[in-house]
């Protein structure tokens, strides 16, 4: 994929600057050592292997600046934070490209997993599939309270299957009982109902998510980072480890899932169903 870097915003100096790329904007902060990470790919911010890319390599750079020891998700798209997975990456193509894309969506997921900096998702829009799995990897979820915005891992409805990465994590999240039900029916929840599961920490009116992600924000930088990482890692590790140690097998099921006929027919009809919902 080409990535394009945004140039930095004229400003009185690093906190005023902006960078990233084009399809993910990163305002950094660096007085307090915060930055808010924007996706910005239009319309619906679908996690196509560009958005991956840019995505994976923006996070990259903050974990390498030390100034940096927090990053709050958040979207530029209004109504949407992001509608998962692009299904024109997973529709039409062939097995080598199916395998590119995997190996992209497992390498954001390992890396948001066990990030070192503390993640908060500022969900200010719908937050289907890939879009709650990206949320579900932070430290802390702040849902917008709008019944627009559903969030929830809706594979079934499509047809298809949550890999075992995805269920496990929601399963860290949730509790076992809860995503039984949650996987198996494709449940999208309302937010009152996400925060009453455990999918969410908090929901707050529209306008006030991103101060209140800034603010929980303050709460999680007060805990030294070597014991908080540690931490992490020691409740995260096992459920990466399993992938990790399996990554090539997963991109094969991946690829021969999606390369079925019945499963290609079933993507297409739910494309089909999203642009007719339009007309
Ligand atoms: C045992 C075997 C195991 C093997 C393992 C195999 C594992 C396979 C698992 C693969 C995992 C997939 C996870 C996913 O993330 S799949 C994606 C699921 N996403 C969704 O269901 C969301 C679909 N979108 C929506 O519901 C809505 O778009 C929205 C997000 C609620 C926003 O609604 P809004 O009304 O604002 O916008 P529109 O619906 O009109 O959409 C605008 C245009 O965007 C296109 N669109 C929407 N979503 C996607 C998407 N995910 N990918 C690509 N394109 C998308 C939509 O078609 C419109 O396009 P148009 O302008 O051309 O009409």
């Amino acid at each position: 994929a080409t990535i394009r870097r945004t140039e930095p915003t004229a400003g009185s100096g690093d906190s005023a600057r902006r960078f990233g790329t084009q399809r993910v904007l990163v305002e950094p902060d660096a007085a307090s050592g915060v930055a808010v990470m924007k996706f910005k790919n239009p319309p619906v911010n679908s996690l196509s292997l560009e958005l991956l890319t840019e995505f994976i390599i923006s996070l990259e750079k903050l974990e390498n600046d030390k100034t940096f020891r927090g990053v709050i998700l958040t979207s530029d798209c209004p109504r949407v934070f992001s509608a998962g997975l692009d299904l024109t990456e997973m529709c039409g193509k062939n097995p080598a490209h199916y395998a590119e894309y995997w190996k992209a969506v497992q390498e954001l997921w390992l890396r948001l997993y066990l990030s070192n900096l503390v993640l908060i998702a500022a969900i200010n829009g719908a937050c289907p599939a890939g879009g709650c799995l990206i949320s579900l990897t932070c430290d802390y979820r702040i849902l917008a309270d709008n019944p627009k915005y559903l969030i929830g891992l809706n594979e079934t409805l499509l047809g298809i299957v949550a890999p075992f990465w995805f269920k496990d994590t929601l399963v860290n999240t949730i509790g076992h009982r809860a995503s039984e039900q949650a996987l198996q029916l494709g449940l999208l929840f309302l937010p009152a109902e996400a925060l009453q599961v455990g999918l969410v920490d908090q929901v707050v009116p529209e306008d006030q998510v991103l101060s209140t992600a800034l603010s929980v924000m303050a709460r999680w930088m007060a805990i030294p980072d070597h014991a908080r990482q540690l931490t992490k890692n020691m409740m995260r590790k096992t459920t990466v480890d399993r992938l990790v140690k399996q990554r090539d097998a997963d991109i094969q099921n991946f690829v021969s899932f999606i390369s079925r006929d019945s499963i290609q027919k079933s993507l297409q009809m739910y494309l089909e169903k999203l642009k007719q919902k339009k007309g």
